[in-house]
């Protein structure tokens, strides 16, 4: 079964055409990079995948579940983190664990074990948002994995990020996938994405440019691809 199937989506903010009639499939196992110009619509397509942000045409399907009819169930399929970590005001880290457990029904045990394997022991009964950029990446990211989703999309992942929570983000990341998650990411790291992703779209003003769909990729074929298309459309 395709896990992710976007069937030509659209989104609109008044005149603004931000998804223009997208339609892509990521399946298990695929780590599916979407790159773009800034503006391109990579966030408001991921937010309408999410189920946080409504569409204006089309359909999203998690697992067979539609994101439109049947969200609850699609939502407890994917996990989506945003460009920017989103934490609630005046809840700890521990707090945190303890409230996603409770949501996606896992143990308080899996939620102490993530906070652990943050690294995060001592900085439990902090609130997330006084963590460090790469902390607070890793702590999101490890609670979305813990719960095994058979979807994640990820919103620049590694801004702003060392080289070693990198090494980190994309081990999960990569190991996610091999245990059978479909990913689809953004990034405007060029190298990232040619490393990590099996498989790399254009997005140019919120259209998909299918043809552009490149199985293998180095850098320079990435760039000079990325180029060229919008060379073509100036
Ligand atoms: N809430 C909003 N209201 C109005 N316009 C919006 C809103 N969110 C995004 N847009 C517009 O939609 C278009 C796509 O923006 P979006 O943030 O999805 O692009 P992006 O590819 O994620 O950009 P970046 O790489 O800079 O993060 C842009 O023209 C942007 O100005």
């Amino acid at each position: 079964m395709r896990m992710l199937r976007v069937h030509h989506v659209t989104k609109r903010y008044g005149q603004t055409v931000a998804v223009d009639e997208l339609s892509m499939t990521v399946n298990p196992g695929e780590i599916v990079g979407l790159l773009g110009r800034n503006g391109a619509g990579k966030t408001s397509l991921f937010q309408c995948i999410a189920g946080i942000s409504r569409l204006d045409q089309g359909s999203i399907e998690v697992c067979g579940h539609s994101m439109q009819s049947s969200s609850e169930h699609a939502k407890m399929k994917l996990a989506y983190l945003p460009d920017v970590p989103e934490f609630f005001d005046g809840l700890t880290v521990v707090q945190h664990a303890m409230l996603w457990a409770m949501i996606y029904g896992t143990s308080k045990a899996e939620a102490v074990a993530v906070v652990k394997d943050c690294g995060l022991d001592d900085h439990g009964h902090l609130e997330p948002a006084v963590l460090s950029r790469g902390e607070q990446q890793l702590f999101l990211l490890r609670l979305a994995l813990a719960r095994k989703p058979s979807v994640l999309v990820l919103d620049e992942p590694l801004t702003g990020l060392d080289p070693i929570v990198i090494q980190e983000v994309k081990a999960l990341v990569v190991d996610a996938a091999r245990a059978g998650a479909s990913v689809l990411l953004s990034s405007h790291n060029l190298p990232l994405v040619a490393e990590l992703c099996t498989r790399v779209c254009f997005l140019v003003e919120g259209r998909l440019m299918t043809e552009s769909d490149v199985q293998t990729h180095s850098v320079e074929e990435l760039e000079s691809r990325f180029l060229d298309l919008h060379a073509i459309r100036s």
